[in-house]
């Protein structure tokens, strides 16, 4: 079972509203210690790695504006995850550090180098989320226009994808780097080769400007679950994120069962794509500490940050929408599709959208003592999840309640790790610090 933490460089990330409690260090984000800190204590509870999720804009679909989400921290102001990495990790030897980045961001050819960077800066730790941003504001700013259509975004990332593996691993072959003092020569010419990209959106001579780093291709994380999305994730994804029911996992239908399959079709194995559930732990001495503990978090969450956060993630503006109104009387006329999945989603139609709202935060909340804890995490663990991302209600306490209460007692039933593997993150989850060879990435190798 593989842990990570979830966590974004901002103040309020996905439990809104709990920033202003005194026993978080959410309010000090900009700072390093905090994130030093957790890097230390998360590599203390053998956690596989720590996840930052970040969004290139903001989220202004609420109720027309980004005001809400201003007010309440929510993913804005938001700072570069990347850059918190070699602090961390350089107070830590094990630790993988996975980041977010969106195609639509930064040119591919720059973007290589600033993994291949931290890739040797870390010794080989860091892993990518590809994502291929939602909020139209991200393309407003970054001069777009507007935000191409879902699957035009999914093909951009194909090519994006493209052009970092050709630099990545096509581009230095294994033994281009001699370093030989004698003779000086650094590196072989010959052995160094442009990548000569030409393609639909992006035009890269090449080579790298980065000789080969521990991995390479950095460890591949991907969360989108859409049609598209998923035969992006069968292709290219070694990790991915999800977020969904328990009961939802059974069955070939499954998320993961059909990116298995998909993957399989294009030469991988199941097995080289690993599932992560996406859950919010509340840990408590007793049943009944932990249940008080979450219902104060519940009462002191901002229902206005989440609407503002949902909004903005499926494009319509919930504050046109009556809370109150139960949600048997919706016309399904009127309403999006996006909201109309989100009412089908409730077995209940007589509850309000405001309760929907709530049980869909709720069901994210894995609440009890470290027993009933490790109870459930092995339940979806049996029912095919590989790992889970941690959500924080309050940081750094979340993690470390975890790690004190519900680590040692998966380390007992032989669940996780009581000590780190050697080598760069791919081979500490994998086996291997490179790509296999049956990965479209491999095809780009030299010799
Ligand atoms: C659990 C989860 C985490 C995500 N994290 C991010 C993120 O940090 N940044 C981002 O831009 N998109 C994030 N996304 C959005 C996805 O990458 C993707 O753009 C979105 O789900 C739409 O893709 P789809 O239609 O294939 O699901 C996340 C999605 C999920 C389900």
């Amino acid at each position: 079972m593989l842990l990570n933490a979830f966590h974004m460089n901002c103040v309020s990330h996905i439990q809104h509203g709990l920033w202003v409690r005194d026993d978080t260090r959410q309010l000090e984000y900009t700072q390093l210690e905090p994130w030093v800190e957790l890097a230390q204590i998360l590599e203390k509870g053998c956690f596989d790695a720590l996840f930052l999720a970040d969004v290139i804009g903001l989220y202004d679909t609420y109720r027309g504006g980004p005001e809400t989400s201003i007010l309440e921290g929510m993913q804005v102001p938001v700072n570069d995850p990347a850059l918190l990495i070699p602090a961390m990790a350089h107070v830590t030897e094990h630790l993988g550090f996975a980041f977010t980045s969106s195609v639509l961001q930064t040119h591919p050819f720059t973007f290589a180098r600033q993994i291949s960077t931290l890739d040797h800066l870390t010794r080989g730790r860091v892993a990518w989320n590809v994502v291929t941003s939602y909020l139209s504001n991200a393309a407003a700013s970054l001069g777009l226009g507007g935000l191409p259509s879902h699957d035009e975004r999914y093909e951009r990332a194909d090519e994006y994808l493209d052009v970092t593996y050709k630099l990545w691993e096509g581009s230095w072959e294994d033994d281009a780097v001699l370093r030989d003092t004698q003779r000086r020569m650094y590196a072989d010419p010959a052995k160094v080769h442009p990548i000569h990209h030409a393609g639909k959106h992006y035009e890269v001579v090449g080579p790298h400007l980065c000789e080969p780093s521990p991995q390479r291709t950095p460890l591949l994380f991907q969360a989108g679950s859409s049609t598209r999305g998923r035969q992006f994730a069968a292709k290219h994804a070694e990790c991915v994120f999800i977020v969904t029911s328990r009961s939802s996992l059974s069955g070939s239908a499954s998320i993961i069962q059909d990116i298995r399959t998909q993957a399989v079709r294009q030469g991988r194995r199941p097995e080289d794509v690993r599932f992560f559930q996406g859950l919010t732990p509340v840990v408590g001495g007793t049943e009944a500490e932990a249940k008080a503990k979450e219902a104060a978090f519940i009462e002191q969450a901002n229902m206005e940050g989440s609407l503002a956060h949902m909004s903005g993630s499926i494009g319509v503006d919930l504050g046109t929408i009556n809370l109150d109104q139960p949600l048997a009387t919706f016309d399904f006329q009127s309403v999006r599709g996006s909201v109309k999945g989100l009412i089908e989603s409730s077995p209940d139609k007589s509850a309000t959208f405001r309760d929907l709202i709530r049980s869909r935060m709720l069901r994210q909340f894995l609440t009890g003592t470290p027993e009933q804890i490790a109870d459930e995490l092995q339940a979806w663990f049996e029912a095919g999840v590989d790992g889970f991302n941690l959500v924080y209600t309050v940081t750094p306490g979340t993690f470390v309640d975890f790690i004190d209460g519900v680590v040692p007692v998966l380390q007992a039933r032989g669940l996780v790790q009581r000590a780190y593997a050697p080598g760069p993150l791919r081979q500490k989850l994998f086996g291997e610090a490179r790509l296999p060879k049956r990965h479209p990435a491999a095809a780009y190798r030299r010799g």
